[in-house]
């Protein structure tokens, strides 16, 4: 290993850096550097929160029900049921944190995680956890008879020496509501009955967004449930929602930089007290409670920060809430080709004059020939494929969508489509995406005619987007 290229922990680079003359200037950046990684690693869900905020009493039900499997062998299911974002996988991880550290639960315990996306069938899912369990070797060329019989094997075969304890075993299903349209439910099933007699002490946790999950369950899964659930309802108050915004942003104690980190903390005590960050705070609040969203914000705020602004500033709050309600189809429009905005905008034209009806590529092209024949000198007169293949690229982006995308024999000229973009996301758009294309380019200069409405055009290829325009 070539140790001499490889980058020095931030710490060392740090002291070292302290030492050398003319060095603030690379201590700051290491700070910067620094607090950038501790605050993405926060935001982007790789470090767990201490606590979990609001959640107190479904900690303590959860972290029981665990520790008694763990501890007492004592066999159980339960499912966390709440929002996108509630925090579902963070509580369970965090109550798993906790019974882990643990010496004699940690040697112990074993943990298979699913999830709903992944394991799409219960074959995937036994080969799963057959992986999980290290039991490959085990298993062998085995053939069973059933599924049941297959997990059974599995679970034998974890039992210790003694044949007499089981080590407990911990399942657990993310997205537990897709794991009730496998065939015949045979997973759940098997799971649930193993959960439900004596044999093998283990806990199946299953999480889901959905209130109506036990709807979902064959009868004799549900009768094999315990029907526990812990529901995680957001009851967070906005001052709770400052404090998570405070800490979230704050230093911890054992930063490199004591100086650096006292500073950084003293300036979001400050943010917290502006005005107008309590404003947007309370805006994204009042629009959505869940910490993921906090996350985004704060992740684009903490981006801005460099080593000319080496703290935060209200300013880097309000551009990073811009950007995250940003209207990210709008936005796309602002990397459309010349050709695909005269597309899009042929497309209003056929929305306004057919009274928003579906068009076809031949409609769309026959609009943008009539236009060329009006302004021949402004724009260059693309062949037939290769107006297609804008076409194609704006269906690609979702900014068109066939209206039966079941009818597939239809030639692709002639499939109907409809235009996914609504006046709102016009207009403002529209003259952003011209104004910038008049300043990037200013080779050839030249007049407007009226349809420009007296304004002096810069060059050809804002002459044909302005004369999209004027199309519009
Ligand atoms: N009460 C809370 N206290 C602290 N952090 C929280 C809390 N709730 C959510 N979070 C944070 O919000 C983020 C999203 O949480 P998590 O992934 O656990 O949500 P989830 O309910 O599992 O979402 P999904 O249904 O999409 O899987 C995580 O970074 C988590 O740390």
């Amino acid at each position: 290993m070539d140790f001499v290229s490889q980058p020095l922990p931030v710490s060392v680079n740090y002291m070292m850096s302290k030492h050398k003359s003319g060095a603030n200037c690379s201590a700051a950046g290491e700070c910067v550097s620094e607090v950038q990684r501790i605050l993405r690693e926060r935001f982007c869900h790789q470090r767990l929160p201490d606590k979990p905020m609001g959640l107190e009493s479904q900690y303590k039900h959860l972290l029981e029900l665990l520790r008694r499997t763990a501890v007492h062998g004592e066999s159980n299911s339960v499912l966390i049921v709440g929002p996108r974002g509630a925090g579902k996988t963070m509580l369970l991880s965090c109550a798993l944190r906790e019974l882990l550290d643990l010496q004699e639960v940690k040697k112990n315990v074993l943990l298979v995680q699913l999830s709903g996306l992944l394991q799409t069938d219960d074959r995937i899912a036994l080969r799963e956890i057959t992986r999980q369990l290290h039991l490959e070797n085990v298993v062998g060329d085995r053939v069973f008879g059933s599924f049941a019989e297959n997990l059974v094997f599995l679970l034998e075969a974890l039992k210790k020496g003694d044949k007499s304890s089981s080590r407990p075993v911990f399942f657990i299903l993310e997205e537990f509501d897709l794991f009730a349209h496998h065939k015949n439910q045979t997973l759940l099933y098997n799971l649930l009955d193993v959960s439900q007699s004596a044999q093998t002490p283990v806990t199946v946790v299953g999480l889901t967004c959905r209130l109506d999950v036990l709807e979902l369950l064959e009868k004799r899964v549900k009768s094999r449930f315990s029907h526990r659930q812990i529901h995680l309802l957001s009851s967070l108050s906005f001052c709770q929602y400052r404090d998570a915004f405070r800490s979230k942003l704050s230093l911890p104690d054992d930063f490199p930089d004591s100086k650096f980190s006292q500073d950084w903390n003293v300036s979001i005590l400050k943010l917290c007290e502006d005005k107008s960050v309590d404003e947007i705070l309370r805006k994204h609040f009042n629009s959505s409670t869940d910490f993921r969203s906090l996350h985004l914000l704060l992740l684009l705020a903490v981006s801005r920060v460099s080593v000319s602004n080496p703290t935060l500033r209200a300013a880097d709050i309000l551009e990073a809430s811009r950007m995250s309600n940003a209207d990210t189809k709008a936005n796309i429009l602002h990397g459309l080709s010349i050709l695909e905005l005269c597309l899009i905008i042929a497309m209003k034209h056929l929305n306004d004059t057919y009274e928003g009806e579906p068009f076809n590529f031949q409609m769309v092209h026959n609009e943008f020939k009539k236009f060329i024949q009006r302004k021949s000198h402004s724009i260059h007169n693309f062949e037939q494929p290769v107006v297609l293949k804008a076409f194609e690229h704006l269906l690609q982006l979702e900014l068109i969508r066939p209206v039966d995308a079941g009818v597939c024999k239809v030639q692709r000229e002639y499939q109907l489509m409809c235009l996914m973009l609504d006046q709102t996301q016009f207009r403002p758009q529209w003259r952003a995406r011209s104004g910038q294309l008049m300043q990037e380019k200013s080779d050839e200069m030249w007049q407007g005619d009226e349809n420009t409405k007296g304004m002096t055009l810069q060059n050809s290829a804002t002459l044909s987007t302005l004369a999209c325009l004027s199309l519009a």
